[in-house]
């Protein structure tokens, strides 16, 4: 039996009143898409109206930290402010350390940008080897684990909903 992976949500939660953020890098399109399409359907599985949905992109990965301040300083400016952003990336290492070097510095400030955004940024990067390994982690290889895109949508409304009381 597996033993890896997200077990099953605690509660359904009521995405209803939320605003989420999409930003993804336009690297690997094709596994970008998939993983966009994914965390998209979660969203609306969960209540969150096709509105209060908004995807944007950026480049590559290693723009994903600071697209995803500006992204959020932007809708507060609007005043359509986002309850949780899911920056979406897909590096694959190629020939050179330069796969090393942007997941380490894009993780890092990931997890940084919580704490100073004060609202959830999930973890939507795919750090993968091979091309196969990130084609299986979006869904696009039949038989094969499961669209990732869809974990990261349901932490997204969890996060943004489980301590707010
Ligand atoms: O190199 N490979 C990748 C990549 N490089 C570009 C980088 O993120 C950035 O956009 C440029 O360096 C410009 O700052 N970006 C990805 O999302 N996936 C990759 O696999």
């Amino acid at each position: 039996m597996a033993v890896k992976g997200l077990g099953a949500v605690d509660k359904k939660y009521d995405g209803s009143k939320l605003r989420i953020g999409i930003l993804h890098a336009r690297w690997n399109k094709t596994i970008i898409d998939s993983l966009v399409q994914g965390a998209v359907a979660k969203l609306e599985s969960l209540g969150v109206k096709q509105e209060n949905i908004v995807v944007e992109t950026v480049p590559g990965s290693f723009e994903l930290p600071f697209g995803s301040k500006l992204f959020f300083e932007q809708q507060k400016r609007k005043g359509t402010p986002l309850d949780a952003i899911i920056p979406i990336g897909v590096l694959i290492k190629g020939s050179t350390m330069h796969f090393e070097y942007i997941c380490d510095a894009t993780t890092t400030q990931l997890m940084k940008l919580n704490f100073d955004l004060n609202i959830p940024v999930i973890f939507g990067v795919l750090t993968c080897l091979t091309e196969e390994q990130a084609e299986a982690r979006a869904g696009l290889i039949p038989g094969k684990m499961h669209n990732h895109g869809e974990d990261w949508g349901a932490a997204a409304v969890e996060m943004a909903i489980k301590f707010s009381d």
